[in-house]
């Protein structure tokens, strides 16, 4: 083990080959940092102080290997950001590198210039309180969601980024509302696949046989209604990516057929005989605990891993508070984007309100709220009184007997069922599940009562 102990260094180099070491010394003086370097994982271990501000981790160490290393360092300091070195095709330790929480990963032989932008951008996104992640994403325009004033965002945003690039299986985890869609869309975006299509598919939406054929298709009268041989998702998103959203909810049928066209990439279409290939990237999305599913035996545990080969947690929006400032102008200006309008901003007293409510339906709840808000103003300023009403409390609308008037049980539905999508801004599938009815029956509650 070699160890080299400077006092107020900021940068620990982590590698057994002394040559590199020293190389990336010189390099890293150079670029300003102040290093100091370690041989070994436990070396690395005992060199971390609070000076360090990034690692540079070689995965092939003597004792115990990289990623073992890299978990120790992160649980020692949880926010600190590790640069991964891994061989040239070693795929799967960048991928475990990244679930393990690497800010990034480097394949050697390797650019220093490459290794050092990393960490620029590091120290950047470390000063600056809202930055855009860089990049694949830095030559797009930054989208608005692709920016955070919260380091745990920035982190995911960061792991997001890279992941897009892997073609790995990626699971996103996260409450309803939080924008799982909206990230599966941006990591898309971000692939090498942007070009290609992108289609979603919510598993509770429909039942387990059109579910079936909707992602494998199926052959001309192999059921009622079967009229004509149809592609499946996974045919039409064979070139580009297939998002699952809530995948929690696959019927159990369902999940041997998924597992085995993930791990071959082969599938029947129903009634049909002839093995068909898939190469489409699969994001699948839950707002449920998968391990929880798991557990009490309703999720094949052979199929949750082989979807959490990467996974990303979206926190909920009462979490990232110093995002909702961020977001609300993002919202605001796409919302004066379509309607052709000004934007508008938020008076000290609705910014406070907005800071201090819990957002139990995340950014779609947001986005509702400022719709509505601004929906009924002629100024550019919103007050607390154009806000403040339209954030409910878990404990409001309970008015099915209020004033002790006699409702109509069409009112007490149409009042229940609206308070429930509501209080899930607006999530069809959340609303099923608080109801404890079918997706397909929220659709129906939606044109029954006039709302949709
Ligand atoms: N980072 C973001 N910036 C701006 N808007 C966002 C962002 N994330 C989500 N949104 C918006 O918030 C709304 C909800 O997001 P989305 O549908 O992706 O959530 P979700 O987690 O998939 O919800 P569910 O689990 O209910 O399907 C969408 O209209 C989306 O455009």
């Amino acid at each position: 083990m070699s160890l080299s102990r400077e006092d107020h260094a900021n940068l620990l180099i982590v590698d057994d080959d002394e040559t590199i070491q020293r190389l990336l010394v010189i390099a890293a003086k150079d670029h300003g940092w102040r290093p100091r370097t370690a041989g070994s994982g436990m070396g690395a271990l005992d060199a971390l102080d609070d000076s360090i501000e990034a690692v540079v981790l070689d995965h092939g160490l003597p004792d115990i290997d990289g990623l073992q290393t890299l978990e120790r360092l992160r649980a020692a300091q949880p926010d600190l950001p590790v640069i991964m070195l891994t061989g040239l095709n070693d795929a799967e330790t960048a991928v475990r590198a990244l679930r393990a929480g690497a800010a990034d990963y480097l394949t050697k032989p390797f650019e220093l210039k490459r290794l050092f932008d990393l960490l620029r951008q590091i120290r950047v996104d470390r000063s600056g309180p809202v930055i855009a992640v860089t990049g694949a994403s830095a030559k797009l325009a930054p989208a608005d969601g692709l920016r955070s004033a919260d380091a745990r965002v920035r982190e995911l945003l960061r792991r997001m980024e890279k992941a897009a690039s892997l073609d790995s299986t990626i699971l996103l985890t996260g409450e309803s509302g939080t924008g799982k869609t909206y990230f599966a869309r941006e990591i898309h975006r971000l692939s090498p696949r942007a070009n290609e299509d992108f289609i979603p598919v919510s598993c509770p939406a429909l039942p387990r046989e059109l579910l079936e054929s909707e992602l494998f298709g199926h052959e001309k009268g192999s059921f009622t209604g079967a009229v004509a041989t149809r592609a499946g998702r996974f045919e039409q998103a064979s070139k580009g990516t297939l998002f699952l959203d809530e995948i929690g909810d696959l019927p159990p049928e369902l999940q041997p057929k998924l597992l085995n066209v993930l791990q071959d990439r082969e599938f029947f279409r129903v009634g049909g005989s002839k093995i068909l290939r898939t190469n489409a990237r699969v994001i699948a999305a839950t707002n449920v605990d998968l391990h929880a599913k798991v557990a009490d035996g309703s999720f094949r545990e052979d199929l949750y891993y082989r979807l959490n080969i990467i996974e990303l947690h979206i926190p909920p929006l009462r979490e990232r508070k110093d995002d909702l400032p961020g977001l609300t102008a993002a919202i605001l200006g796409r919302i004066a984007a379509r309607r052709g309008t000004h934007t508008w901003t938020l008076s000290p007293a609705a910014s406070e309100a907005v800071a201090a409510y819990e957002w139990p339906g995340n950014i779609r709840q947001l986005e509702n709220v400022l719709e509505r808000a601004t929906a009924f103003t002629d100024r550019n300023e919103l007050g607390e009184k154009d806000l403040v009403p339209l954030l409910e409390s878990r404990r409001d609308g309970h008015a099915a007997n209020a004033g002790g008037k006699v409702r109509t049980l069409h009112e007490l539905e149409r009042e229940t069922f609206l308070e429930a999508y509501r209080r899930t801004g607006g999530n069809k599938a959340r609303t099923a599940r608080e109801l404890g009815v079918s997706e397909r029956t929220v659709y129906n509650l939606l044109e029954r009562h006039g709302l949709k």
